[in-house]
C-alpha cells in the first residue's frame, strides 16, 4: 500500500491565549498541498518496522526509530488479528523538510492512521488518539480544508472555493520547533477570525506566529518578501515556520513564481502542488 502524507498549511493562523497546560487556542484554518511525504507499508509482517530514505531522511537521524511519529502512530493504532497483531513494515520517503510548520510528521502519522482504519476500521476514539500524538494529527488524518479551534484538534471541514489553487511552499532550510515559537507569541489577542467564504476572510486574516518566528528566524522575512513579489493572491508563513506558501491564480504563474525564487535564492527548498 502507498499513501502520500500531504503537506498542511495554515492559510491562517490566530493565536487566541495560553492555557493553563502550557497549549495555546488557535483559530486556523487548515488546508493540504497534494503534495508530501509517501508511505509504502507491507502488511502481515510479523512485527512492526520503519524505514527513512529520502532527502531530509537524515534531518531525522539524531532521532532514534522509536521516536518517529510513526511508530508513536503504530503503537497508538495496534491491528489485532486472528493469530497476532498484523505488522507493518513501513518506508517513509521524506520529502518535506523537518521542524519546517509544514506539518510533516503530523502529516507521516495522519496518512499511517488512515490506512490503517481503511484497513482494520475507525475506532470511535481516532480523534483522540491521534489529538494524542500532536495537536496537528486530528487535522492531518482528515486532510482536507477545516477550521481548526480548541488547540487545533476541534475541526470543522469547510467545502473550500480555494480547492485546486495552485500553491508553492518555499522554505529557507532553517528547521525551526515549534515549542519555542508559540512560547515567543507576545500574549495579545488580536481577534477571533472573521465569518465569510474563504476568499473574503483569508487575505485579512492572519498568522500571529509570524513575529515570534521572525524573531528566531529573520530569514522569514525574506521569504514572505520574496513570495509576494511574484505576484500571488496570497503569501503567508504557514504554520509556526519557517515554511511560507503563496496561493496563485493560474498554475502558471506559481511556476513563473518558483522559476523567479529558484534563480534568485537556489539554497531555498520549494515544492510545487496545488491546493486539495
Ligand atoms: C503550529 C501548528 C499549526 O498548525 O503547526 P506546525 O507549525 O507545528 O506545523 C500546530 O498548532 C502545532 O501542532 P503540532 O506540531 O502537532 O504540535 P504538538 O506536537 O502537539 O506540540 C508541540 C509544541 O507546540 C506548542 N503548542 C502546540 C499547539 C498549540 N495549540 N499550542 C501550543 O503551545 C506546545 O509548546 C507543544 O509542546
Ligand atoms: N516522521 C517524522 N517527520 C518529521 N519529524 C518527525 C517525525 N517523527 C518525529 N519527528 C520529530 O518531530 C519534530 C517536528 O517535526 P515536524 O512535524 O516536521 O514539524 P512541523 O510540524 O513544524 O513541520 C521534529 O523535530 C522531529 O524530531
Amino acid at each position: 500500500m502507498k499513501a502520500t502524507a500531504y503537506a498542511k498549511i495554515n492559510l491562517a493562523l490566530h493565536v487566541r491565549g495560553r492555557r493553563a497546560d502550557g497549549y495555546h487556542d488557535i483559530e486556523t484554518i487548515f488546508a493540504f498541498v497534494d503534495a508530501g511525504d509517501v508511505l509504502s507499508v507491507t502488511t502481515g509482517q510479523a512485527e512492526d518496522r520503519l524505514q527513512v530514505v529520502g532527502e531530509f531522511a537524515a534531518a531525522l537521524g539524531g532521532s532514534s526509530v522509536g521516536d518517529n511519529i510513526l511508530m508513536q502512530a503504530l503503537n497508538a493504532f495496534p491491528r489485532p488479528g486472528a493469530d497476532g497483531p498484523d505488522g507493518w513494515h513501513v518506508t517513509l520517503e521524506k520529502n518535506l523538510p523537518v521542524a519546517a510548520g509544514l506539518g510533516g510528521g503530523s502529516a507521516d502519522a495522519g496518512a499511517l492512521i488512515r490506512l490503517i482504519c481503511d484497513s482494520h476500521g475507525w475506532p470511535e476514539d481516532w480523534q483522540e488518539r491521534a489529538a494524542r500524538l500532536g495537536a496537528d494529527v486530528p487535522a492531518c488524518v482528515v486532510s482536507r480544508t477545516a477550521r481548526g479551534t480548541g488547540t487545533g484538534t476541534e475541526l470543522d471541514v469547510i467545502d473550500s472555493e480555494l480547492t485546486g489553487m495552485a500553491v508553492l511552499l518555499v522554505n529557507p532550510r532553517k528547521p525551526l520547533a515549534t515549542g519555542p515559537v508559540f512560547k515567543a507569541w507576545n500574549g495579545l489577542d488580536q481577534g477571533p477570525l472573521a465569518q465569510g467564504t474563504l476568499r473574503e476572510i483569508v487575505p485579512k486574516a492572519r498568522n500571529d506566529l509570524e513575529d515570534g518566528a521572525r524573531a528566531l528566524v529573520p530569514a522569514i522575512g525574506q521569504v514572505v518578501g520574496a513570495l509576494k513579489a511574484t505576484y500571488p493572491w496570497l503569501a503567508r508563513m504557514s504554520g509556526s515556520g519557517a515554511s511560507c506558501f503563496a496561493l496563485y491564480e493560474t498554475a502558471e504563474a506559481r511556476d513563473a513564481g518558483a522559476a523567479e525564487i529558484a534563480m534568485r535564492h537556489p539554497d531555498w527548498w520549494q515544492m510545487s502542488g496545488t491546493l486539495l
